[in-house]
């Protein structure tokens, strides 16, 4: 059972629905979650379950219509937009399927551009750079293009980039949906470490189940509510 104090993400009675072409399509009714500080969760479920949006909602890029969003001591539905672009700059990572780095920038550059939100000196940030870089196992590869790498040294640098300003959650959005299995796996061991050995909250929508397997919770989202949910034998 957890204990209100533990909770560190929290969705409370929330509700979120789109209107296309005037008709309202409803996603959300009365959704609740509570995520401990330090847990690894699987988020699964069809394609058009809201997965998404959850993230979204969670990164403080959407917001709901009605109910809380909270993480930590803020509550995200009380903010205005740019209070939420800086909350999440400074408290979340997000990993992205297809890496979402800039072509023109080499992997440093990729990697330093949080960081550029800070009050950092450019030694202080390159320090920082290198550290994460290394972290992810890309020591040596701090001047390559995200075109002379493969997409698992690609989502090296995508998680690099999401951890380097230190946040406390790692919000990853299919982070193996475009890798091979032993890239794939890799990535998921680094998840694994993080969470572990560095403690990150991790939220991680994924359609695939040996991903699933790796978080320590599953739940899996149907028709607006989780409907199951496993955990992994401590
Ligand atoms: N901005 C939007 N405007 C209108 N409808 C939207 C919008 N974003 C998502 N939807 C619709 O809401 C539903 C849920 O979308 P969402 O992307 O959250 O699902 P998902 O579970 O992430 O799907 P997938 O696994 O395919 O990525 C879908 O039917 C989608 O078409």
């Amino acid at each position: 059972m957890t204990e209100a104090q533990d909770i560190y993400i929290q969705l409370e009675s929330v509700s979120k629905a789109y209107r296309v072409a005037g008709q309202t399509l409803p996603i959300f009714s009365g959704l609740d979650l509570a995520i401990p500080k330090g847990d690894f969760v699987a988020v699964m479920g069809p394609s058009g379950s809201g997965k998404s949006t959850l993230l979204n909602m969670l990164a403080g890029i959407d917001r709901p219509d009605a109910g809380r969003v909270r993480i930590g001591t803020h509550s995200l539905d009380q903010m205005g937009e740019a209070a939420r672009g800086s909350w999440r700059a400074h408290h979340m990572g997000i990993v992205f399927q297809f890496y979402n780095l800039l072509p023109m920038l080499n992997a440093a550059e990729n990697v330093e551009l949080p960081l550029l939100l800070k009050p950092l000196s450019a030694r202080e940030r390159r320090v920082r750079v290198e550290r994460v870089l290394d972290l992810v196992g890309l020591a040596g590869r701090e001047r390559q293009y995200p075109g002379m790498m493969s997409g698992g040294q690609q989502q090296r640098v995508g998680i690099a980039r999401a951890i380097v300003a230190d946040p406390g959650l790692l919000l990853c959005d299919e982070p193996t949906g475009d890798l091979d299995r032993a890239s794939a796996d890799d990535i998921l061991e680094m998840l694994q470490t993080l969470n572990q050995v560095l403690g990150k909250t991790i939220l991680m929508v994924t359609h695939d189940p040996q991903a699933a397997r790796c978080a320590k919770r599953t739940l899996h989202l149907d028709k607006g509510v989780f409907v199951e949910e496993a955990r992994a034998a401590e």
